[in-house]
């Protein structure tokens, strides 16, 4: 039996998820939009610097985190944000029916009151669709057709203001760029509505007042999408951040930098989980300082924490990028080699006794291990049980040797 699984790390622990998710055409889009950014933000300086303006401390983050950040924001801001919106587009509808009862009595037509259902209906889906990307899209786009054919269709009283209000479309801005979090879907969405704007202005039957409110309210709603967004992932970022350095101080040994117990033990089961389904062999190493009492005593505690490092430096550059080490406590190590029959687990012990006892020659430390091999049906514990075993048979026999278990 032998193990291809990956020692993971914390990072690709909790964003494996993300990894598999996407369709290649999505990742087809996603290198061409990094292209895009990365020609940007290395050709000119002021693209580089409303790059970083508008997208605040994400232009920072390398391109697969950035993609990561923006769906995990999707998916947790979905419901408040929804429920905001819903409000808003209520409001907003309410406005624009107001409006078109106290207006001139030619426009109250049936295509006026159809056109005035219709959108009530794609205001209801689109809230109701916001959880699949692909239907938010539609609904997005039946908006904007509702829109470009009103104004498009000639006679008095189509191209009124009201109508705007109806469609959402000042609303747009506001729901598509913090919702439609990814870059390309918002900047189109906004680069749309500006046109739907530009050309309601165009056509409207309104005073200078009016169309210049209706402007004002269009780019104050723009804006406040744009600083909604940025806000959002910037502070989307921070946390990020403090949820990795948490994780990092909860798993990680401070003196060493290896995993500590805690962190190993969760890591460690799942690798030996993928290395027993794939049908492959594993080893778990139990290493223990020899007399480590004794050199405290003798040399000092700072002595003693210098040696640890020292072993703790030694353990992670010997081992392969898929095995597992751990400062379990005080003066114990473990290493899981999700892929060590016996010939390896051997010789990598040997050899870390080995090297290890150069590295401390000059305070006679020495190093035992306990070495336990994966039988049907073991689990971690059961293996650490065994190398336990194993380590206290070396110090028995003298220390400063390697003894495999069931021997
Ligand atoms: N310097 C230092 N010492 C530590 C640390 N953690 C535990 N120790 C010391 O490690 C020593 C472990 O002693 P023992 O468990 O008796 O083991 P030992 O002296 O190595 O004896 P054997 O394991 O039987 O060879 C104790 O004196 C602890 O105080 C640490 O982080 N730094």
């Amino acid at each position: 039996m032998a193990s291809t699984t990956a020692a993971p790390g914390p990072t690709s622990v909790r964003r494996s998820g993300w990894r598999s998710c996407g369709p290649s055409w999505a990742r087809m889009q996603s290198a061409h939009r990094e292209r895009t950014i990365g020609r940007m933000t290395a050709g000119a300086r002021i693209p580089t610097t409303l790059w970083r303006l508008l997208e605040g401390a994400v232009a920072d983050l390398p391109p697969h985190e950035r993609r990561d950040l923006y769906r995990r924001q999707i998916l947790a801001l979905h419901g408040p944000l929804s429920n905001l919106l819903l409000v808003l587009a209520v409001v907003q509808f309410l406005h624009g029916l107001i409006w078109l009862l106290w207006a001139d009595e030619a426009m109250y037509s049936v295509a006026w009151r159809l056109a005035a259902g219709l959108l009530l209906v794609a205001l209801a889906l689109r809230f109701r669709a916001l959880e699949s990307v692909r239907r938010r899209r539609q609904v997005g786009l039946l908006f904007l057709a509702v829109v470009l054919a009103c104004l498009v269709t000639p006679g008095s009283g189509w191209q009124q203001l009201p109508l705007a209000y109806l469609a959402g479309v000042l609303l747009l801005p506001l729901a598509g760029l913090p919702l439609l979090v990814r870059p390309g879907v918002a900047w189109s969405g906004l680069g749309l509505c500006t046109l739907a704007v530009a050309a309601i202005l165009w056509q409207v039957q309104a005073t200078p007042g009016e169309r210049l409110a209706f402007a004002f309210y269009f780019a104050m709603s723009a804006c406040a999408g744009l600083v909604l967004r940025r806000a959002r992932a910037n502070l989307a970022v921070r946390l990020d951040r403090e949820v990795e350095s948490l994780w990092q101080r909860a798993t990680r040994d401070l003196l060493t930098g290896l995993l500590n117990r805690h962190g190993w033990l969760g890591l460690a089961n799942a690798s030996l989980s993928d290395a027993v389904a794939a049908g492959r062999q594993a080893a778990v190493l139990f290493l223990d300082v020899d007399h480590f009492k004794r050199t405290n005593d003798t040399h000092g505690h700072l002595v003693g924490d210098e040696l640890l490092r020292r072993l703790g430096q030694l353990v992670q550059s010997r081992l392969g990028p898929r095995d597992l080490a751990a400062r379990l406590g005080g003066e114990e190590f473990a290493c899981l080699l999700p892929d060590g029959d016996r010939a390896r687990a051997g010789a990598l012990a040997q050899r870390l006794a080995r090297d290890y006892r150069e590295l401390a020659s000059e305070y006679g430390s020495t190093l035992s291990i306990g070495i336990a091999l994966y039988q049907q049906g073991d689990l971690l514990n059961d293996l650490l049980a065994r190398a336990d075993a194993a380590l206290y048979q070396a110090k028995r026999e003298g220390r400063d040797r390697v003894v495999f278990a069931d021997d």
